[in-house]
């Protein structure tokens, strides 16, 4: 059959454009009579190519585990807490698979761009797809049960398999180096849990519920018609637990965090391609949003450019200064922002919790934090005693002891981050013991409580400093006013000065 197709191709620029046209269609008709197979192809990357397809990735995993023993060639890498190896077919391997008595063949193979520049990337433009091929007569039970099946095995592999991966951004300029990556990762190993995060146990409870609720709420989401996504804010003061938090709800779900800096996004285009990119399980942080972009209060920050630029004369250095600046700073809007939390990029599917930290909540947008789009506020706040009680289990393994009164009541007194108690408790020798820890935090109590005494008296004193002063600028207005008054009744005329 090659052979005819062969000679057609040689010979079909000989003929005039309307019999070759004629000609095609009848050697294609001669083809696919005397041809018996069907082949499907299944590219890594579909479409525009931003994101990789499901249906390519759950036909790796399958061909990992069923191909194992069949194909010659594999490759191998490490999931599940480093231990478990998985193979998956290498580049331009050929197996069979066998299903209800019925052969099918499948292929992997790769497309390498045919260009002349030399580039510091190696695999850059290369495209990846598997095919299979099937008789024909088996058209309908392979591409209805068998591909289904393939694709189902496939993602249960995936699910067990999964190691939970931290991802990063990567800047746009290297987004079409090797491999075509937005996002680089490592594997996720936190040990955060909600066990080990100290905070009120009621509110602990609260987040744990809700997280769990969202995530088996797939059905009511559907229903509904809104996009599976939720979205938290995380604010207190630094060393509260926020980063902690996040690391404690992406173990308690089995999802993959994506740290999104945004100061590395050029533009909404970027960003929204970068969403796109995501695992259907994910956790999209977006940490210290007050510093990472220039999203808070923008609007009014905007129309006070626009005074200050009627005001302000033109200056040409002035002014290519500012455009060099503005040509630097990403250029994600908050609006484009909003969009994507709206969910239009959400559009894909799947299970996604957007979070923002900040330590300046006063500071953010209002329209960026309104319910709906940040479904839940969550404060971290200095330790209380609830906190210290799960610190002191987690450092010393005390569950009581004769201190913790005292403890109490200066931790009732005194501000002190969860992070600073963490540090006072952790033993700093082999021959401090959990007494010795213990009094290690109440002397540091004692300390902050004393610094923040005299920090109060300190700024006690400035303020009655101030207010002397303000009395007494009032007084010698009193007395300026007086004297013009005085000066009008005698001479009937106002000096001038
Ligand atoms: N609530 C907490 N429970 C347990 N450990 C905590 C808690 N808060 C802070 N820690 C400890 O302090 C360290 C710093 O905390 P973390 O990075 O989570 O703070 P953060 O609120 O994200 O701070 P920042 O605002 O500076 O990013 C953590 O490594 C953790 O060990
Ligand atoms: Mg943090």
């Amino acid at each position: 059959m090659a052979g005819v197709m062969f000679i057609w191709a040689m010979f079909k620029n000989y003929f005039p454009d309307e019999l070759r046209g004629n000609l095609e269609r009848y050697t294609h008709k001669l083809v696919s009579f005397v041809y018996p197979y069907i082949q499907i192809t299944f590219q890594e990357y579909p479409g525009d190519g931003f994101e990789r397809s499901k249906a390519y990735a759950a036909i790796e995993r399958y061909h990992g585990t069923n191909s194992a023993t069949r194909a010659k060639r594999l490759k191998a890498d490490i999931v599940k807490d480093s231990q478990t190896l998985l193979f998956s077919m290498d580049d331009n391997e050929e197996i069979t698979d066998e299903f209800r008595g019925i052969k099918i063949w499948w292929a992997s193979s790769t497309n390498i761009p045919r260009t002349q520049s030399i580039s510091l990337y190696p695999n850059e433009g290369i495209t990846r797809f598997y095919t299979v091929k099937f008789h024909k007569q088996h058209r309908d039970i392979i591409t209805k049960v068998y591909l289904n099946h393939v694709l189902d095995k496939g993602k249960e592999i995936a699910v067990t398999n999964r190691q939970r991966k931290l991802y990063t951004n990567n800047k746009s300029e290297n987004w079409n180096g090797y491999k075509r990556k937005m996002w680089s990762h490592i594997m996720f190993e936190h040990p955060a849990t909600f066990g080990t995060l100290a905070m009120e146990p009621k509110k602990k409870q609260e987040i744990i519920n809700d997280l769990i609720t969202f995530s088996k709420a797939k059905e009511y989401y559907a229903k509904i018609g809104k996009a599976w996504k939720r979205g938290y804010l995380l604010y207190g003061p630094p060393g509260t637990g926020k980063s902690t938090m996040i690391a404690a709800m992406a173990n308690l779900l089995n999802y993959d965090i994506y740290d999104l800096e945004l100061t590395s996004v050029k533009d909404n285009t970027e960003l929204r391609k970068l969403l796109i990119d995501t695992s259907s399980k994910a956790i999209i942080m977006i940490e210290d949003i007050d510093c990472s972009l220039d999203l808070t209060g923008q609007r009014e920050k905007k129309k006070k450019k626009k005074d200050d630029e009627q005001k302000e004369e033109k200056d040409p250095v002035r002014q290519k200064m500012k455009d060099d600046e503005e040509g630097k700073s990403s250029k994600v809007t908050l609006s484009g922002l909003l969009n994507f939390i709206d969910g239009l990029w959400s559009a894909c599917g799947g299970e996604r919790l957007i979070i923002f930290t900040t330590n300046y909540v006063e500071k953010l947008d209002p329209a960026l934090i309104r319910r709906g789009r940040m479904d839940k506020h969550i404060e971290l706040s200095y330790c209380c005693f609830e906190a210290f009680k799960v610190l002191a289990k987690n450092y010393l393994d005390l569950d009581s002891h004769h201190l913790f009164g005292t403890i109490d009541r200066l931790l009732e007194e005194t501000n002190m981050t969860p992070a600073d108690v963490a540090e006072n408790l952790m033993p700093k020798s082999a021959e401090e013991d959990a007494e010795t820890c213990l009094n290690n935090l109440i002397k540091a109590l004692e300390t902050a409580k004393e610094e923040a005494r005299l920090k109060a008296e300190e700024e006690e004193k400035l303020k009655a400093e101030k207010e002397v002063e303000e009395k007494e600028q009032n007084v010698e207005k009193v007395e300026d006013e007086k004297t013009l008054v005085k000066d009008v009744k005698e001479n009937g005329v106002i000096k001038e000065g």
